[in-house]
């Protein structure tokens, strides 16, 4: 967990210093973590030497004392540069193979073999609490190429062809329905707002409406039926979007019920334990378009973030990973250096959201990703992307509170119960003060 240990280091240009029994100390900017690219050897040296007053603070944190809050330090001032960047690399995230899982019925799950489903359980709990991310196959019996097929065709459709007055049929509050470039600079969520807002088209299907946009609750009395489906920003799409959207996020309910089992299992409970906050789930389905072109400077397609909710579950064109591609790339915690993330066809990926990071007492992990602007004049900056990206959460009323779980260490919880709407509006609301005072 990040601790601050000093507020307002202005003398350096920093605004806090962090220090973490995991990662070593660091500090963060007004807008971004310049401790990022810093291996944590070299912070620790660059903290230790700029900063006596810091090393005070350090140890006092250590003997639980709490810190003295004075500053600013006149030796931050003559901090030197930050090494240079790391260079991205290419980091593969493990593959987990879940035809077998999904292939049948509760009642088939229940009956595989338990030697099975325990190390089948055992590689999604270390993928969670390693990296936090982690490819998924053998997922068709349940989310079948088909669906994918379909949706990506309509969207890009939608995205590449529809005049802006077609879209902005759809837009609404610029949170649900149709997105345009420059409403979204998603990193404000995380305090690292970026100068200019991401460089991505958005269109959001929920189940729930907000307080932000005057409308709450589930829209729909019968849980299997799709809740957005006659809203009017759904309604004024072009019918085969509607429709394939439709389709897709009917098939991506069915897995993520499935995958809530197995993350049960995964944390040493009942299969069925997710059952009662998932039956009227806090779902957003996002379809992302990038539009081809490097971007402004300083502009990114996605700016980096950690998602909101429960787990994410992914599906992107393939993309080889490599530096300047535009693709997706994930954070190592421990280094702050960005990873591309190759994705293969017929695969997934999945991730953890904040929600679910707390739910499981920080046992999983919600990592930091971003999609970077591809290099200027590259193949890559020639196409767009597409992405479609279903935010899988519960009932966003419902009160979360460390599970019940031995390996959550649910004796020590670390958080008070939140709702998923308490946690997704104070996001929001970060971003709105994040952007108001940062891009
Ligand atoms: O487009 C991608 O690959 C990632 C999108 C993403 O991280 C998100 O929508 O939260
Ligand atoms: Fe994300």
């Amino acid at each position: 967990m990040w601790r601050t240990v000093w507020g307002n280091l202005s003398a350096s240009g920093a605004r806090e210093a962090i220090v973490t029994p995991e990662y070593g100390p660091g500090y963060f900017t007004g807008q971004s973590c310049v401790t990022k690219e810093w291996s944590p050897e070299a912070l620790w040296a660059q903290t230790l030497a700029a900063s006596a007053h810091l090393r005070e603070e350090f140890a006092a944190w250590e003997a639980g004392r709490p810190p003295t809050g004075q500053g600013p330090s006149p030796a931050l001032a003559d901090l030197p540069a930050p090494p240079p960047p790391l260079p991205a690399r290419v980091c593969t995230l493990p593959t987990i193979d879940v035809s077998r899982f999904v292939a049948g019925g509760a009642a088939e799950r229940a009956s595989l073999a338990e030697e099975w489903k325990a190390s089948l359980a055992e590689e999604w709990d270390a993928a969670f609490s390693g990296v936090g991310f982690c490819q998924l196959v053998g997922y068709e019996s349940l989310l079948p190429a088909s669906a994918i097929a379909a949706l990506r065709e309509a969207a890009t459709v939608f995205f590449e062809t529809e005049s802006r007055e077609v879209k902005m049929r759809s837009h609404i509050d610029g949170l649900l329905g149709y997105l345009a470039i420059g409403e979204e600079n998603v990193a404000a969520t995380v305090g690292a707002a970026n100068r200019v807002a991401d460089k991505v088209e958005g269109l959001n299907f929920s189940g729930y409406g907000s307080e932000l946009n005057g409308s709450r609750g589930w829209r729909s009395r019968d849980p299997c039926e799709v809740p957005w489906l006659e809203e009017p920003f759904a309604r004024a799409l072009p019918e085969r979007l509607r429709q394939a959207a439709a389709e897709y996020w009917k098939a991506a309910t069915a897995l993520m019920h499935v995958l809530l089992e197995l993350s049960a299992l995964a944390l040493g409970l009942e299969a069925s334990h997710f059952g009662p906050y998932y039956a009227e789930p806090g779902c957003t389905l996002r379809l992302a378009y990038y539009p081809p072109g490097p971007g402004e400077e300083g502009q990114l397609r996605y700016g980096e973030h950690t998602d909101y909710e429960g787990f994410t579950i992914l599906q992107r064109p393939v993309e080889g990973g490599g530096e300047g591609n535009g693709g997706l790339e994930v954070q190592d915690p421990r280094t702050g250096s960005w990873a591309g993330v190759p994705s293969l066809p017929d695969t997934l990926t999945i991730n953890i959201g904040d929600l679910m990071a707390r739910w499981t007492n920080d046992r999983w992990r919600a990592t930091r990703h971003r999609v970077p602007a591809p290099t200027a004049g590259s193949a890559a900056a020639a196409c767009g992307r597409l992405s479609l990206v279903y935010f899988t959460g519960p009932n966003p009323s419902m009160p979360v509170h460390c599970l019940p779980s031995a390996k959550c260490d649910c004796e020590n919880p670390k958080y008070p119960s939140i709702t998923l709407e308490e946690n997704v509006q104070a996001k929001l609301l970060a971003a709105q003060r994040g952007a108001a005072d940062g891009a």
